[in-house]
C-alpha cells in the first residue's frame, strides 16, 4: 500500500468508527491534515496516530441527584481518558447542556498535543457532564458535584488522572468537587487543579489560560516585527478566560473593546478599563448574571443581543468563549473589518472552513493548541508544587508561564520550518505536539 492509500485508510477506519461524532471528526481532520508531510517522510508515525486517535479508555456513567424541590434529576457524566503517554491523564471537566461524548472526545484529543506543547509530563484526558449549573442554587451544584464525584473517584488520582476546571467549572465546583473526593478515597492530594489557594491551588492558575493566550499573541506579532501596543482587540465570552485575556492584553497596552456570553454581546468603544473588567467579574463570578448587565455601568457601553462580537472594526480577535464560535462567514468578516490576527482562548472556537480563510487572508493564526495551553501548563505547575508541598510566589509562577508560552511558540515556528511550511503555526504547533506523544508511544511498545 503506497502512504497516500495508508493514510486514507486510517482516515476512512476512524470515520467508519464514528460516524456520528461531528466534533470529533472535525478535530481529526485538522490534525490529520498538517501531519500528511510527517506521514509521508516517515509513514510509522500513522501507525501510532492510528492508536493515539482511540482513547485508552471512555467512562460514561449515571449522575443522579435531588433538586431543591426535592425532585430527583439524572445527568449523564462523562470522562475520556486519551492518552498516557507522557503522564497522568490531564484536562478539564465541563458541565453543559452540550456536553455530550463527542464533544468530550474532541476536547481530550486536542489536550493530548496541546499538553505535550507545555513540556510538562501530563497525559491528556477530558470530562464533564450534560448539567447546566446556571440558574441552579449552591446546594443543588453541591449535589450534582458530590454525585458526581461519587462515580468519578475511583478512576483518578494524583498519579492516575487529574482533572480540571473548563466551561461552568470553576472554584465553586473544583471545591464540591475535591471534598468529595477526599471523603470517598480518604485521601488528601493533588487529585484536581485550579484549587482555592488556601488548600493547595497555585498563584496564576485562575490568570493562566488568558495571561498565556497574550504571551502568545505577544511572540507571534514580534516575531512579524509588531506590538500590542494600541491594537484594538475583539474578545469572546466573558468567563474565566475571557476576563484575563482582557486584562493581560491592558496591561500590555492593548484595547479590548468587546465581552459576550450566548445571549449576545457588550461593545466598549474606548476600550474596558480595569476598573470596568474588575466589574465584569463580578458580574460573571459573583453575581452569575448575563453580560447585558454591564450596561447599567457603563455610559458608552452598547449591548447587542443575539450577535457576535465579530461584526465589530478591530485589529486582532481572542474568540474566549466555545467551539466553532467563528464558522466561514464570521472569519470573512473577521478579515474584512481588519483584523490581522486570530488568538484561540477557547478550544476549536475556529472551524476548519474558518482556518482556510485565515490562511488565505495571511491573518496571524494561533490555534487553540498551542495558544489556551497556558491554563493546563499551570495546572502542571499546581501539580509539582503539590508533590513538594510548597506555595511558588506569583511572580515565579508568571515567569514560568511566560517562558512556556514563548517556547510553544518558538518550537511550533521550528516544527513548521523542519517541514518547509514557513511560519505555518497551526501545523508546526500539531506537528511539534504529535511528535512527541508519538516518539513517546513508540518507545512505550505496542499499549
Ligand atoms: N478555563 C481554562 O483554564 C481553559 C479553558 N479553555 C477553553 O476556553 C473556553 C472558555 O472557557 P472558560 O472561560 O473556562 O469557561 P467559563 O464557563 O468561565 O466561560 C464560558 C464563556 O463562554 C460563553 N459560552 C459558552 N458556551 C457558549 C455558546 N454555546 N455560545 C456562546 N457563548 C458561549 C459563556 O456564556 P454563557 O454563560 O451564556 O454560557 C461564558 O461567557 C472553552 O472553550 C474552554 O474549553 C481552554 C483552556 C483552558
Ligand atoms: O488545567 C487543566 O488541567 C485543563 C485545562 C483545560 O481543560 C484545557 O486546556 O482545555
Amino acid at each position: 500500500m503506497s502512504v497516500a492509500e495508508k493514510i486514507s485508510s486510517v482516515r476512512a477506519n476512524i470515520r467508519r468508527r464514528d460516524p456520528d461524532q461531528k466534533e470529533f471528526l472535525q478535530a481529526v481532520d485538522e490534525v490529520f491534515e498538517s501531519l500528511t508531510p510527517v506521514f509521508e517522510k516517515d509513514p510509522g508515525y500513522l501507525e501510532a496516530f492510528e492508536r493515539l486517535v482511540e482513547p485508552e479508555r471512555q467512562i460514561v456513567f449515571r449522575v443522579p441527584w435531588i433538586d431543591d424541590k426535592g425532585v430527583q434529576q439524572v445527568n449523564r457524566g462523562f470522562r475520556v481518558q486519551m492518552s498516557s503517554a507522557l503522564g497522568p491523564y490531564k484536562g478539564g471537566l465541563r458541565f453543559h447542556p452540550t456536553v455530550n461524548l463527542s464533544v468530550i472526545k474532541f476536547l481530550a484529543f486536542e489536550q493530548t498535543f496541546k499538553n505535550s506543547l507545555t513540556t510538562l509530563m501530563m497525559g491528556a484526558g477530558k470530562g464533564g457532564s450534560d448539567f447546566q449549573p446556571r440558574g441552579r442554587s449552591d446546594r443543588e451544584v453541591m449535589a450534582f458535584c458530590q454525585s458526581f464525584m461519587t462515580e468519578l473517584y475511583r478512576h483518578i488520582g494524583a498519579d492516575t488522572d487529574v482533572p480540571a476546571g473548563d466551561i461552568n467549572v470553576g472554584g465553586r465546583e473544583i471545591g464540591y468537587l475535591f471534598g468529595q473526593y477526599k471523603r470517598m478515597a480518604n485521601n488528601f492530594t493533588g487529585v484536581l487543579t485550579g484549587k482555592d489557594l488556601r488548600w493547595g491551588g497555585s498563584l496564576i492558575r485562575p490568570e493562566a489560560t488568558g495571561y498565556g493566550c497574550v504571551y502568545f499573541a505577544k511572540n507571534y506579532l514580534e516575531h512579524k516585527g509588531e506590538s500590542l501596543k494600541g491594537k484594538r482587540c475583539v474578545i469572546s465570552g466573558s468567563g474565566n478566560v475571557a476576563q484575563y485575556t482582557a486584562e493581560k492584553l491592558l496591561q500590555l497596552g492593548a484595547i479590548p473593546i468587546t465581552f459576550s456570553d450566548s445571549n449576545g454581546y457588550v461593545h466598549e468603544p474606548n476600550g474596558f478599563t480595569q476598573e470596568q473588567i474588575d466589574h465584569v467579574m463580578e458580574l460573571k463570578n459573583v453575581k452569575r448574571v448575563r453580560i447585558s448587565e454591564y450596561c447599567a455601568f457603563s455610559e458608552t457601553a452598547q449591548y447587542f443581543p443575539g450577535k457576535k462580537p465579530w461584526e465589530v472594526l478591530a485589529d486582532l480577535a481572542f474568540p474566549s468563549a466555545t467551539q466553532n464560535e467563528i464558522d466561514q462567514d464570521d472569519a470573512e468578516m473577521l478579515v474584512s473589518n481588519g483584523v490581522t490576527g486570530v488568538f484561540e482562548g477557547a478550544n476549536m472556537p475556529s472551524t476548519n472552513e474558518a482556518i482556510e480563510i485565515y490562511k488565505k487572508s495571511n491573518v496571524m493564526f494561533g490555534p487553540a493548541k498551542a495558544a489556551n495551553a497556558g491554563g493546563v501548563a499551570v495546572s502542571g505547575l499546581e501539580m509539582a508544587q503539590n508533590s513538594q508541598r510548597l506555595q511558588w510566589t506569583r511572580e515565579e509562577v508568571d515567569s514560568q508561564l511566560e517562558k512556556i508560552m514563548k517556547d510553544i511558540f518558538n518550537d511550533s515556528l521550528a516544527a513548521a520550518q523542519k517541514y518547509n511550511l514557513k511560519d505555518d503555526i497551526q501545523a508546526g504547533a500539531n506537528i511539534a505536539g504529535f511528535l512527541k506523544v508519538a516518539d513517546s508511544m513508540i518507545h512505550q511498545g505496542c499499549v
